[in-house]
This record gives structure tokens, C-alpha cells and sequence, in this order.
């Protein structure tokens, strides 16, 4: 789903009112959502206390104010600034609004009240007064409901980053397309429950003002999922390779053979160095196992051209054998997770000169600490949100940069950025970050391309964390993803 940011968001605006749409009846439709919000969820509510800043953003309040007037709620109004400054359709909403406002300095939230949020959208710039903060941690301390206008006030619309303070809303009511700040943390915490209003800006003109971020789903790679026919064989479905480390930890490379074999790679085999293999081959099944002691013996099997992807890194161990590896498989689809990124640390550029020149067909899969190993300055930059840092980061490497976490971003050296939000909190438990790579390792092998097997793999992960419940364990994790034939 294309999300916008707020810089797109004011240019389809723009947009909308060139094309000879009324931005006043733009803020009318959005207000009207607002108080349509209020009513339809808080029908028992004493009062409404309406919190309108400087800007549209508090334009939409006082549009939201008057309606619930006229719907005969209690309003109470409140105004950040003189609203005599106010401009443009902000001006006219606050003309238009039959309420006596109070300034915002004397608001105290009280019991009963439900608060609208109309302080500050997308026009957020910079971070919040110190007296805004206290009143906004005041609000928050109350715990009365705290209905946000398009954001919760505080929260960057791109980046999710607290400005300062936020509110900690229950409802957050966003209009057209939701924003990145909507769903990168701690951005979607504060935002509550989300609900996106129609207020009649044509998707054409939608698609023109953005493009880069989406939220990752299946419209962005179900036509890339590879499809069964009923001349489907084993060795027409790829062939996935996984490196494994030694004895005592094959763990990881077996949790991440198994989910590409149950995504479908048509065989796995497991490489693993000759004194793992007894261990190893009491633990397998459906996957193969191959010794593959060095480079040479690597250098020999990589003939065999049916191999048609890999990954390395869950458990491999860090240093020269796994530097030595990823050199002989660049040039080949490969999921380098864990400490096939690690053995990279000091010497990130040697990395990027090995994926540099061809189509991106590696996908990196960094969590944040793995992540700051690679790009130490893109990581250390605090005026960037998340996405961005994956894109320069992808961009940097020519290779897909799936950033874990909570709120992993998937992006793609051509800009391309998916956030990905289906993922609940139990995914947190050891070795799911294996899977992760076995499952878009097992779709590279099926032909799918590296920006779609990336966010095919984040979204399918999630899915299966959610069939699998909370409690699960790495294991269960390949048992519970959805069939790929019903991923629309
Ligand atoms: N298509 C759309 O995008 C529509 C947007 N609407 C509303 O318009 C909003 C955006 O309006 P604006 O661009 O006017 O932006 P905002 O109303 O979010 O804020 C801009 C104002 O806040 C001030 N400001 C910014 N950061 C501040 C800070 N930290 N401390 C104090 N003042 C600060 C700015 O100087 C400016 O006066 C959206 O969030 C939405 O609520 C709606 O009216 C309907 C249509
Ligand atoms: N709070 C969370 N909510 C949802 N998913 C999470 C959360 N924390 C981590 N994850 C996901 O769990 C996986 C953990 O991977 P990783 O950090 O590599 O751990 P491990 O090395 O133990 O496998 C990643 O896919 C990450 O996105
Ligand atoms: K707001």
C-alpha cells in the first residue's frame, strides 16, 4: 500500500488544488471525519476538549469542534498561539467555528473529557516547546482518550521519532493514505488504533506526489511468488544452499534450511564443514548435506549451475572462511545474514566492491547492532529516520537492506522502501531471524527477485508468527507459513 510522506502529502495537496479541488472542503471532509471519529467511539463522553495549533492541522480541529457543537457535544476549545495569525482555510475554519477558545497554556486535562488532538500534522519542523512537552506528558500521565488529527502531535509523519514529546493517543484519525510515521516506532505506538478517511483527493494525483515508501504487503510481490503448474519438478524449483558452522552450531543454518524448503525450494542441502557432518546429518531429514571443507571445495560445488541461491551467516562464525565464502558466491542470489555481515566489520568497502556492478541480487538482513557494523556513519546520523537509512544503506552496498526489528524496512538501491508492520512482538525469540533468511533464501532460489523474495520473506514471517501464536519457538515458525498459492 503506498504510504505518503508529509512532504508528498502537502505536494498532492498542491496537486488536488490545482486541479481545481477545493482544499477548504478538503478540511471540511477531514474535520467531519474527526468528529465523526468522536462520536462514533466515545458516544458516552462528557465533554470534548479540542486542542487546535497554528496551522491546517489545528484547521481540522476547529472544522471537528463545531460539528460536534452542532451534534450537541460539550465542547471545550483551546488554541496554541494567537488564532488572529491563523491563514489560508485554517483562518476560515477558526472564522467559522462559533466557540470561545482559551489559550492552550490554560488547559488542564480533566475526567470524563475525550481530547482531540489537532495541535500539530504533518507541518511538524521541529522538536516541541518545553512547555508544549509538559502539557502534552500532562495529557498523557491523565490517561483520558486522546483522538489525534492525521498524527499524534510530536511525531515526525516520516520518521516516527518523538520531537521531543508526543501524545500517546488511542485513535489516531489520518486522511488519504497513511504515513511512514504511522508505522515505524515508536511512531506506531503513540498512534493507537489508525484509521484512514477518504476526503476525496483523486488516487492519480495520490500516485503522482509519492511513490518511494509503501507498507510492506502482497500487493508489492504476490506476482513475483513463485506459481505451482502441474509440470512442477524438484529440480525446476531451485536449489537452495546454506552454509552451516561447526559442531556445536549448526543450529541456525538447519532453522534456516528448513524454511526455504517449506517455501518451496524444490531441494536444500546444507554445507557444512566435515566435522559437523555426523552431527548434522542426525538432524535432517528432507535437506541434504554436503562437506565443504574451503574455498576449493566451494569453488568446485558452485559448478554445479542448478544451485540456484544460498545463505550464509546463521552460525557460521566470523572471520576470514566466511570473507573467503561470500567472495566465491557474490556474483550468485544470496541472503548474507548474521556473521556472514559481521566478518565484514572492518572492512565494510571490501563488501560492496564484491556486490558492486551487477543487478542487486543480494539481500542483507542486518538487525540494528549487525547493521551499525556495516554503515557506522549512516547509522550514527540522527537527523534520518529508518527507511533512510536502509535506502543509503542499500544504495551504498547495491544489494536489498531488509533492517530488522520491530519495524523492519526493506529497501532497494533504486529507492524502492517497504515497512513492514505484521509482525508481533512474540517474533522476538531466538533464531527467528534464521528463518527469516532460510524463507527469502528458499524464494531466490525459486527465481523470485531480490527486492519482492525480501519483502515476500519479512511479510510471510510475520504471517507465520501470527498462525503460530504467541509462545512459539524458532521451530514452529516454518510449520505455520501460510501456502504461497493463497497469497494475494
Ligand atoms: N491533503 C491533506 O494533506 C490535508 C491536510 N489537512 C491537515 O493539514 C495538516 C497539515 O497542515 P500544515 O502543513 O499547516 O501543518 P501543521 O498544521 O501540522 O503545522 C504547521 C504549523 O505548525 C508550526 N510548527 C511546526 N512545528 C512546530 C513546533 N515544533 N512548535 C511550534 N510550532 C510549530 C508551523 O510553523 C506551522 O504554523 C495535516 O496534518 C492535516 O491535519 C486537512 O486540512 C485536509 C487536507
Ligand atoms: N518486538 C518485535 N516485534 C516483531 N518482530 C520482532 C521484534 N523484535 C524482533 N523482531 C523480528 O524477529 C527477528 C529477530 O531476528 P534476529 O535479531 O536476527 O534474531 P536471531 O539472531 O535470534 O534470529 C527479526 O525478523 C526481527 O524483525
Ligand atoms: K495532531
Amino acid at each position: 500500500m503506498l504510504l505518503l510522506t508529509p512532504e508528498e502529502m502537502g505536494r498532492a495537496d498542491r496537486l488536488a488544488a490545482e486541479s481545481g479541488i477545493d482544499s477548504y472542503g478538503l478540511m471540511i471532509r477531514a474535520g467531519h471525519a474527526v468528529s465523526a471519529a468522536f462520536l462514533r467511539l466515545y458516544p458516552a463522553a462528557l465533554r470534548a476538549d479540542v486542542l487546535c495549533g497554528p496551522g491546517n492541522n489545528g484547521g481540522d480541529g476547529y472544522i471537528a469542534a463545531e460539528a460536534l457543537k452542532q451534534a450537541g457535544v460539550e465542547v471545550a476549545l483551546f488554541h496554541l498561539g494567537d488564532p488572529e495569525n491563523l491563514k489560508g482555510d485554517a483562518r476560515r475554519a477558526f472564522q467559522a467555528c462559533s466557540i470561545d477558545g482559551k489559550p492552550v497554556e490554560d488547559y488542564r486535562p480533566a475526567a470524563g473529557a475525550v481530547i482531540i488532538d489537532a495541535l500539530f500534522g504533518a507541518g511538524l519542523q521541529r522538536p516541541l516547546s518545553d512547555a508544549l512537552c509538559m502539557l502534552i506528558s500532562q495529557v498523557n500521565e491523565a490517561a483520558e482518550p486522546v483522538i489525534a488529527v492525521d498524527l499524534p502531535s510530536g511525531i515526525s509523519g516520516l520518521t516516527g521519532k518523538v520531537q521531543g514529546a508526543a501524545f500517546s493517543a488511542a485513535h489516531t484519525v489520518t486522511f488519504m493514505r497513511a504515513k511512514p510515521g504511522h508505522f515505524l516506532l515508536p511512531g506506531r505506538e503513540h498512534c493507537g488504533r489508525l484509521d484512514v478517511f477518504d476526503i476525496g483527493i483523486p488516487q492519480r494525483i495520490l500516485e503522482e506526489a509519492g511513490g518511494g515508501h509503501h507498507l510492506n504487503g502482497p500487493d508489492l510481490f504476490a506476482s513475483a511468488l513463485p506459481a505451482l503448474t502441474a509440470s512442477s519438478h524438484k529440480f525446476r524449483r531451485g536449489h537452495l544452499g546454506v552454509f552451516s558452522g561447526g559442531p556445536s552450531a549448526s543450529g541456525a543454518a538447519r532453522l534456516s534450511a528448513t524454511a526455504g524448503l517449506r517455501t518451496g525450494a524444490g531441494l536444500v542441502t546444507l554445507a557444512v564443514p566435515p566435522n559437523a557432518a555426523m552431527v548434522v546429518a542426525n538432524q535432517v531429514t528432507a535437506v541434504m548435506l554436503k562437506a565443504v571443507p574451503d574455498v576449493a571445495a566451494l569453488d568446485e560445488w558452485l559448478e554445479d549451475k542448478r544451485l540456484s541461491a544460498f545463505v550464509l551467516g546463521p552460525g557460521f562464525g566470523v572471520g576470514e572462511k566466511a570473507r573467503a565464502f561470500v567472495s566465491a558466491l557474490a556474483s550468485r542470489p544470496l541472503v548474507l545474514d548474521a556473521d556472514g555481515i559481521s566478518s565484514f566489520a572492518d572492512e565494510p568497502d571490501a563488501l560492496f566492491a564484491l556486490l558492486s556492478g551487477a543487478d542487486p541480487h543480494c539481500v542483507l538482513t542486518p538487525h540494528e547492532g549487525e547493521f551499525a557494523r556495516l554503515f557506522p556513519d549512516i547509522a550514527a546520523d540522527d537527523n534520518i529516520g529508518k527507511p533512510e537509512k536502509a535506502r543509503r544503506a542499500a544504495e551504498r552496498a547495491n544489494a536489498i537492506v531488509l533492517y530488522k526489528g520491530a519495524d523492519t524496512v526493506i529497501a532497494a538501491p533504486d529507492g524502492r522502501i517497504a515497512i513492514n508492520a505484521n509482525a508481533p512482538p512474540w517474533l522476538a525469540t531466538a533464531g527467528s531471524g534464521d528463518v527469516l533468511a532460510g524463507i527469502i533464501g528458499g524464494l531466490l532460489a525459486q527465481g523470485t527477485p531480490a527486492f519482492e523474495a525480501a519483502c515476500a520473506g519479512a511479510w510471510l514471517h510475520g504471517q507465520a508468527a501470527k498462525r503460530a501464536g504467541e509462545g512459539l519457538t524458532a521451530e514452529d515458525l516454518p510449520n505455520h507459513l501460510p501456502p504461497l498459492s493463497g497469497v494475494s
